[in-house]
């Protein structure tokens, strides 16, 4: 058995359970606005707070989608050094190969919070390495929808 067979061990006693479940995180304004001038998606539903009151169908501004699913690698604190080392034991590398199904269901009123979950729910081996598919499920605070779910795909070596 070699180090890839053992990660695979690892994560198999895992699968279809929760494993990390991150900290609150307040959407503002501010950050909205930020996404918006880095991407140049500068939509009025996202920004212009006063348009948004008599436009919006939220009656209020609402993150970008694409917001919410560039936070997950901060939301799950993933690509921290400590959770690498937790989680991958023996591994030198990850790479995050992308996205499988992904969908918005609820909207991200501003200065609502978010947080996200995460679900391995398959693991195999691959030429040198490993993939694991994790569900994320980005919550929003007291609703029962959730902003984001999404499978994201990381390719271990
Ligand atoms: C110009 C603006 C740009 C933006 O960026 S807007 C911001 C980002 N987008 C949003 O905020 C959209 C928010 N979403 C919605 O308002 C609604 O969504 C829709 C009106 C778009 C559609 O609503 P409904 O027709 O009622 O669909 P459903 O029941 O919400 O399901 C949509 C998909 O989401 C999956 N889903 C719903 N709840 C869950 C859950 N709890 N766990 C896992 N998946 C869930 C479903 O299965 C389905 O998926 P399947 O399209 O593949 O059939």
């Amino acid at each position: 058995m070699d180090k890839y067979d053992r990660l695979i061990q690892i994560y198999r006693d895992k699968l279809n359970k929760t494993i990390y479940t991150g900290e609150w995180v307040k959407i503002t304004q501010d950050r909205i606005d930020n996404f918006a001038k880095v991407t140049g998606d500068k939509q009025w539903i996202h920004t212009d707070p006063e348009k948004a009151k008599i436009l919006s169908p939220y009656k209020t501004t609402i993150a970008h989608g694409f917001l919410t699913l560039s936070m997950i690698p901060y939301l799950t604190k993933s690509n921290s050094k400590e959770y690498f080392q937790k989680n991958y034991p023996e591994m030198s590398l990850r790479i995050n190969y992308g996205l499988n199904r992904v969908r918005f269901p609820s909207p991200v009123k501003v200065n609502s919070s978010i947080r996200a979950k995460m679900m391995p729910i398959s693991v195999k081996r691959i030429d040198n390495g490993v993939e694991i598919i994790y569900k994320i499920t980005v919550e929003i605070k007291d609703e029962e929808k959730p902003a984001c779910v999404a499978e994201q795909i990381v390719r271990l070596y």
